[in-house]
């Protein structure tokens, strides 16, 4: 009798407790209970706003406690919150605190919580996240929370990193100055390992960059800003660009890609550096043309002041690129070891980087007429890569295609004695710049070609800018070139 009436007992309680949690009376019981556990106690508040006091510089902070609130599994329970996929990685949802909404977490025993203020002051938006903390805990919890904070949004954002693109879209007015950097997701396919370069210069460069990044206290402990500086140079196509986009994955650093020609001034570039955060890539192309044109304000003492670094703020570990197409008539104080650690050269393809390509974009490891190819190269007769890359792409449905189209335009521009060194000058001369325009076919008889690819060839030099005339000077000697400078940098390191 006692037995069956406590199962009775026993069952009413279960059943009971299943409709409690299956209905939203659980959630209001606990809500209730909170807001009047809340009136018992005095609180502490701790705003985090996004943005410094003289607008010009983002709240590292607000970064890292959005990060953070976004990990928090109660996110879940609060009214509202934002759900978004990244473009990278599509798969995955993130959660993100709505305005005015609150999240409770709790850490070392102590409950706490955030709130996620927006308001419009001046026409500025500001967002702050407002930590509500009892004033009990706040000497025992606060510096380590601060703490744990920093850590486990780091963590966060090492693991599921999306790589950004900032671009300068033009300086506005002082009060609209923050808004110079406008982000998107950073979604370039290429890798260092997808790049066909020697093999022993891209290991160099992996290494010099991952002992760089172990080197905070040794550069700390020599007065030097911790950065790192690159001079990728070479002939158009070569694999510069993509070069970079490969580094910043590597690293897991968002790229800020600096056009100096929407730069107005020296103190432009200044705020500029000053807006980046650390951790990044901060990349400026053609940075020869720009000195050799100098189309803005942005003078030769202003770049020099930016390559060194020493307006960045805020943990200061960056790496600098600046591409060229040739540093023959640049000033030599941009090259002065220091202000550049490393100058890697990008040379036009080889036989070796042509296998790279074939492999990659063809899916060949070896072919009959691969031996016809190497002796080609062996003549001097070359391209660009990416002028060979864009023939397998066209040709990729017929690897033989794409290697027999790949071997008359390496005769057709390939002629070594249109270099007077010897060396091919891939850049066609203006008679076949003519012939090309006059419609002259005949230039392309000389190879085993059907009519689609030597159209193809026509829209691939098109597409490059083959009939450009570009500068001639370049590094003949074929390989890449690691500078002195870093190579004397490690020693000395
Ligand atoms: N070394 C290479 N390995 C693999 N692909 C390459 C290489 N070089 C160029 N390409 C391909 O060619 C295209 C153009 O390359 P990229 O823009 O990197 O050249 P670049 O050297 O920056 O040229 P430019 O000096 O004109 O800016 C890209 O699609 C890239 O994938
Ligand atoms: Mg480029």
């Amino acid at each position: 009798m006692i037995l069956s009436s406590s199962l009775i007992i026993v069952l009413v309680i279960i059943i009971v407790c299943a409709i409690l949690r299956s209905t939203s009376f659980w959630f209001l019981l606990k809500t209730w209970w909170r807001t009047i556990e809340d009136r018992f106690h005095v609180y502490q508040f701790y705003k985090v706003p996004e943005y410094n006091e003289s607008y010009h510089q983002e709240n590292q902070l607000y970064q890292k406690v959005s990060t953070y609130v976004s990990s928090l599994s109660s996110i879940e329970d609060s009214d509202f919150a934002n759900l978004f996929s990244s473009c990278e990685k599509s798969n995955e949802i993130s959660v993100q605190l709505d305005s005015n909404q609150t999240v409770y977490d709790t850490f070392l025993g102590a409950r706490v919580s955030w709130k996620n203020e927006e308001k419009c002051e001046k026409n500025s938006f500001c967002r702050t996240f407002v930590l509500k903390i009892k004033k009990r805990d706040k000497r025992r919890i606060l510096r380590p929370y601060l703490q744990h904070i920093h850590s486990v949004s780091d963590e966060i954002d090492v693991r599921r990193k999306e790589i950004k693109l900032y671009t300068n879209s033009g300086t506005g007015t002082r009060t609209t100055d923050r808004q110079t950097w406008r982000s998107v997701g950073f979604t370039h396919p290429s890798t260092l390992d997808t790049i066909a370069m020697d093999s022993d210069v891209k290991n160099k460069v992996k290494s010099d960059l991952e002992s760089f990044l172990k080197s905070k206290q040794y550069y700390h402990r020599l007065g030097r800003v911790w950065k790192r500086s690159y001079l990728l140079y070479g002939p158009s196509g070569t694999g510069k660009s993509s070069f970079v986009a490969g580094l910043a994955k590597f690293l897991c650093y968002d790229i800020y890609d600096v056009d100096l020609s929407k730069v107005s001034d020296n103190s432009d570039l200044k705020l500029l550096l000053l807006q980046t955060s650390s951790r990044s890539v901060i990349v400026v192309e053609d940075l020869d043309k720009f000195l050799n044109e100098k189309s803005t304000g942005v003078s030769l003492s202003g770049v020099l002041n930016f390559m060194d670094g020493i307006f960045s703020c805020c943990g200061e570990e960056r790496v600098m690129v600046f591409t060229m197409n040739s540093k023959d008539h640049i000033d030599h104080s941009i090259l002065r070891p220091g202000r550049i650690d490393a100058q890697i050269y990008f040379p036009l393809c080889d036989f070796t980087a042509f296998k790279t390509l074939a492999n990659n974009y063809l899916g060949l490891k070896d072919h009959k007429l691969f031996p016809q190819v190497e002796e080609i190269f062996q003549h001097g007769a070359t391209l660009s890569p990416a002028e060979i890359g864009e023939i397998m792409i066209v040709n990729r449905s017929s690897p033989s295609r794409a290697l027999k189209t790949v071997i008359t335009a390496l005769q057709t521009n390939g002629d070594p004695t249109r270099n007077a060194a010897g060396k091919m000058s891939r850049r066609l001369s203006e008679s076949e710049s003519s012939k090309e325009r006059s419609g002259d076919e005949s230039v392309d008889n000389s190879g085993v070609i059907c009519r689609e690819s030597v159209h193809t060839v026509r829209e691939f030099r098109k597409l490059y800018g083959l009939l450009r005339m570009k500068s001639s000077g370049r590094k003949t000697s074929g390989g890449f070139d690691l500078n002195s400078s870093v190579e004397k940098t490690e020693k000395e390191g």
